[in-house]
């Protein structure tokens, strides 16, 4: 009798956990904890995780012999060193492209828009398991907040970075867009880090929604929106096919890379969702309000927590 009703308990509690389960699943590694040290010898403590990631850091393929990555620490202080560099390299080479007149200025501000934070995110798996990681992810970002404060109050002039992500060329410009555009990315990786679809559907809507209305918007965008004539449908439309793609993208590469198991058809019904009302918010008409840069990741934010 006592067997019967202990069973019937476990069944009820499974059943209530089956029901309260988010279609954005938890983290797989909160089912398969890893091991983030590894033995002298090789990998045999280490999960299929961290094996992935080692594997990604190293560039190498499947199967391949792969050193041993000495400790998180050294991990995280390398994978910082590539992105603060790789950041300096991109904002340089746009650099080089607008004072050749390769690309337009208003260009470059839109590609260096869309490829830092998604270079970012997809840098996110070369730093370690360790809980510390994400702290060493905001160094990048922190440092190019603190350079765009520099050079933006014009205490130090910076006509290279100026040109490469201001729209007129006016340092004060750095102070609005690409600064709230970074302390997105802080904020995001502090808050989601890579363990979650939320901070990934934000920053790829930022990143790559917003950054695409501009550019198809400025080129094909003659048919106005009815409620905000700065903004085009062609813009519009965009937003809202290239930020899906984005994010699925985005959601894919970590899943794939085992950070989070997701239920596909409907993340994607999720995700489209969330790109209609991030693709709305870009539309509305906002001189002297809320910077898209602010608007679309935050909203994003609390639309996808909303539905969870
Ligand atoms: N949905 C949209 C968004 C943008 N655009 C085009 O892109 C230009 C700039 O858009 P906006 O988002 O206002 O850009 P910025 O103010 O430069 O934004 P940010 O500083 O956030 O980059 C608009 O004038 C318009 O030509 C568009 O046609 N349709
Ligand atoms: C022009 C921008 C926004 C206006 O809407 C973006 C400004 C971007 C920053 C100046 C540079 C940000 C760099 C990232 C923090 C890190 C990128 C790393 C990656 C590996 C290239």
């Amino acid at each position: 009798m006592a067997a019967v009703a202990a069973a019937t308990t476990t069944a009820a509690a499974n059943l209530k956990l089956s029901l309260l389960r988010p279609h954005f699943c938890p983290p797989r590694h909160a089912f398969y904890p890893t091991t983030p040290y590894l033995n002298m010898h090789g990998t045999r403590n280490a999960s299929t995780f961290v094996q992935k990631q080692r594997r990604l850091l190293l560039l190498l393929p499947p199967r391949a012999f792969t050193l041993d990555v000495p400790g998180p620490f050294l991990q995280d202080a390398g994978a910082t060193i590539i992105v603060v560099g790789g950041a300096y390299g991109l904002v340089a080479g746009f650099d080089y492209l607008t004072q050749r007149q390769i690309i337009e200025q208003n260009l470059s501000r839109k590609l260096v828009h869309i490829l830092s934070g998604l270079l970012y995110m997809g840098c996110w798996p070369i730093f370690s398991t360790s809980t510390d990681a994400r702290y060493f992810a905001v160094i990048a970002p922190l440092l190019n907040c603190t350079r765009l404060l520099v050079h933006g109050l014009s205490l130090v002039p910076n006509e290279d970075l100026i040109k490469s992500v201001t729209r007129e060329g006016k340092p004060e410009e750095l102070l609005r867009g690409p600064l709230y555009y970074v302390l997105m990315l802080i904020l995001s990786s502090l808050l989601f880090w890579r363990d979650s679809p939320i901070g990934v559907v934000s920053l790829s809507m930022m990143c790559g929604g917003d950054g695409i209305a501009d550019i198809m918007g400025r080129r094909f965008g003659l048919h106005k929106i009815p409620y905000n004539k700065q903004k085009s449908w062609a813009g519009s439309i965009s937003m809202f096919l290239v930020g899906f793609l984005v994010s699925v993208g985005m959601l894919y590469y970590f899943s794939k890379l085992g950070y989070f198991e997701l239920d596909w058809l409907k993340t994607m019904e999720r995700v489209a969702m969330v790109a209609i009302v991030a693709t709305l918010v870009e539309s509305l008409p906002t001189k002297g309000g809320l910077d898209d840069n602010i608007s679309v990741p935050l909203v994003t934010f609390v639309f996808v927590q909303w539905r969870s």
